[in-house]
């Protein structure tokens, strides 16, 4: 096991510069076992590796320069504070001589450079969208907490298995403070090599430098918005910068007609050339292609900032959906670390904020890695409902989804939810959870990841609903188990620690929906205009339950106001964790089963903070009553419940069923 740092001694490097609360900094080589060797860059070697009995990253950076050294030790710095979703994450790192390594969880799909040149992956539109927004948001988040990455590409994008994007390679980051204070020149000679191998790398990164970096001149948040252009384009059209791969007429490419290094520069910066835009022939919205158009723009201050890049790719993909070119938003999860962070001098501050949330243990990461192990089994004879081919059915609802997540009246945020559009790549199949943690987050925070992952590993082998009763059970299983090694970890500590979650995850395969349920969350469907109830609430008060409870051999009591279960006195009488009140509150979930057809409206999907001040019907009434925006009825339904006097975390997720307009209003 990994040696976990007390919370009383923070990890630090060897110089003392840097240090974390929550990440250990100076783990001892021999945890590190090297399995092998992925990437082979100019700065570093990437290896596969086993730590602390998962599977890891480790990058082992070429160190022969006291600048390098710095380098290490600013990145470290920059890294072991940063906490986003789509930012590789940083497990922690060896910042010892005589071998420094950083440990980054391992993403399975590689960069995204390989997976469009060398693998040849063809995203969909979807997924250009979705990669397209979490890279928007990573550089929105970094932008807001002060730092600049400089070193946007292909290649620092990361791919986990689901394809989901992650931000990686940190070596040039910088905060926004020092840059005016750091000439290009210096910069350049403290990252790069020249000459031989490395002039060949040189240039791979030139393609993405802003022109006002090409001219040593000041750069700034800016130059990141220049290389997320030049990457949008060439995730769009799977063409190398200034290449042109798929057609036959190579001559006619720049770096082919053996343009120099510096001619590129000079027609990049004085002649403004650029790569060929993806236009409409290949299917890309022209929106799409104005907004890499102004991304690339000569000048850094008519670029749009991430603020505008992540709010004009929401209304491109308002605007796809209305056409029925995009079946699904792209992902948008509300981040709580943005909503409350202050302004940009206070970057300290916003770190120390973004430190706060994971001190201790990063129970979304935790789960990572304990599904590490988990595998998808495969059946040979059967196709599984995962590729199911769409002609087995007739009917196919048009989605469109959104959601909306609140502490409300609370102190701290115990909610989590995912939406999973084309779940494992499969083009109809959709998975959406809610979940709702109860004595703290962290089953509901692991939940949300174990789940789809649990979910996917039974696709071959089992039918959809024992697919999702599998998923609950061994999330569970996970959970406790995870929790066990942390308490051992927590010196005298954890005795009293029993966390747990309510748990709804609904799974569409194309025209069927699945609503697997334990506990107080609840789905609905509006069908004929009438609310129909997909799930049943698992509490105390509930009689066959309170049956089940004591069959099982718990205890049920009637305190304060309600029926209540155990010693702990929960409400509800099914979860994930809650580990004193197993077995009999149970993980299992019931499972319901409905065919979808033209009568079927719209999901919600929400935690009991919805239902406890909204009925069924309270809700249908609502949203027939509001835009036809799903982000926005979310949201409505939320405020509406807050101002009914709803005392807790509130979580709805919104799916219709059926092609809406978002400018339909009904007054
Ligand atoms: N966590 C990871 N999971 C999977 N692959 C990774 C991971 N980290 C790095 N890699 C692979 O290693 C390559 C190099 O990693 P990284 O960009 O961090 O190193 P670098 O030496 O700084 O590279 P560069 O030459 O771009 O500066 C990546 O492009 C990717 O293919
Ligand atoms: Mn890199
Ligand atoms: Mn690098």
């Amino acid at each position: 096991m990994p040696e976990m740092n007390g919370q009383d001694s923070p990890s630090t490097c060897v110089r003392g510069c840097c240090r974390s609360d929550c990440l250990p900094l100076a783990i001892p080589k021999s945890d590190i076992e090297i399995v092998a060797e992925i990437a082979r860059g100019a700065e570093s070697v990437v290896y596969e590796a086993r730590y602390g009995g998962k599977s890891v990253a480790a990058k082992k950076p070429r160190l022969s320069t006291t600048d390098d050294m710095d380098r290490f030790h600013t990145e470290l710095q920059i890294l072991s504070k940063l906490n986003h979703s789509n930012i590789a994450t940083l497990i922690g790192a060896r910042a010892y001589p005589p071998d420094y390594y950083f440990l980054y969880d391992l993403y399975e799909h590689g960069n995204l450079g390989d997976a469009l040149h060398v693998s040849e992956w063809k995203p969909s539109l979807q997924q250009v969208m979705t990669i397209a927004t979490q890279l928007a948001m990573a550089l929105q988040y970094l932008h807001k907490v002060g730092i600049v990455h400089r070193d946007v590409k292909p290649a620092n994008i990361l791919l986990d298995s689901n394809w989901d994007a992650h931000l990686a390679d940190f070596g040039l980051a910088a905060k926004v403070t020092d840059l005016s204070k750091m000439s290009v020149e210096n910069w350049k000679s403290s990252g790069k090599p020249t000459g031989g191998f490395h002039k060949k790398n040189m240039v791979g990164t030139l393609l993405y430098m802003a022109p006002e970096i090409l001219r040593k001149e000041v750069q700034s948040e800016k130059s990141d918005v220049y290389g997320y252009g030049i990457t949008l384009n060439e995730l769009i059209s799977g063409v190398v910068p200034y290449t042109d791969r798929k057609t036959a007429a190579q001559a006619h490419t720049v770096l082919e007609m053996n343009y120099s290094e510096q001619q590129l520069s000079s027609a990049v910066t004085s002649e403004g050339l650029r790569p060929i835009i993806a236009g409409p022939e290949s299917g890309t919205p022209s929106e799409l292609s104005t907004l890499i158009e102004q991304c690339w723009h000569g000048d850094p201050a008519e670029r749009p900032s991430f603020n505008d890049i992540v709010e004009s790719l929401h209304e491109i993909t308002a605007k796809l959906l209305t056409e029925k070119k995009l079946l699904v938003t792209s992902v948008e999860k509300p981040d709580v670390s943005m909503s409350s962070t202050t302004d940009k001098n206070g970057l300290e501050e916003v770190l120390n904020y973004t430190q706060q949330k994971r001190t201790d243990v990063n129970w979304a990461s935790r789960a990572v890695e304990e599904l590490r192990s988990t595998v998808l089994e495969q059946s040979p004879s059967s196709p599984g409902w995962l590729n199911q081919a769409s002609g087995d059915t007739s009917y196919l609802p048009v989605l469109s989804m959104g959601s909306f997540a609140t502490k409300g009246a609370r102190q701290t945020m115990e909610d989590t939810n995912f939406l999973k559009i084309q779940l494992g790549g499969a083009a109809n199949v959709h998975a959406f959870g809610v979940f709702d943690g109860h004595r703290g987050p962290e089953a509901a925070e692991f939940a949300a990841i174990a789940i789809p992952q649990f979910l996917l590993s039974k696709a071959f082998t089992s039918s959809p609903q024992e697919a999702l009763s599998n998923a609950f059970i061994e999330t569970d299983v996970a959970f406790r188990r995870e929790l066990n090694s942390q308490r051992q970890w927590r010196k005298g500590g954890g005795i009293d620690w029993h966390p747990g979650c309510t748990a709804t995850t609904a799974l569409l395969v194309h025209d069927t929906l699945y609503v697997a349920n334990a506990g107080d969350c609840r789905t609905i469907v509006c069908k004929k205009g009438k609310a129909v109830p997909l799930s049943t609430d698992h509490t105390a008060s509930c009689s066959s339950e309170r049956e089940r409870v004591i069959k099982a051999g718990g205890s049920v009591s009637w305190r304060v106001n309600t029926w209540r279960v155990g010693a702990a006195a929960i409400e509800v009488t099914r979860s994930i964790g809650d580990d004193d009140l197993k077995p009999y509150v149970t993980a299992e979930p019931e499972v319901s089963v409905c065919k979808l057809s033209a009568d079927d409206e719209f999901l919600v999907i929400a935690s009991d903070g919805l239902w406890e001040t909204m009925s069924n019907d309270d809700v249908v009434a609502l949203i027939k009553d509001t835009v036809k925006e799903p982000s926005m009825v979310s949201k409505r339904l939320a405020t509406e419940a807050v101002e009914r006097g709803s005392r807790d975390n509130i979580t709805v997720i919104v799916v219709f069923l059926t092609p809406v307009s978002t400018v339909e209003r009904v007054y």
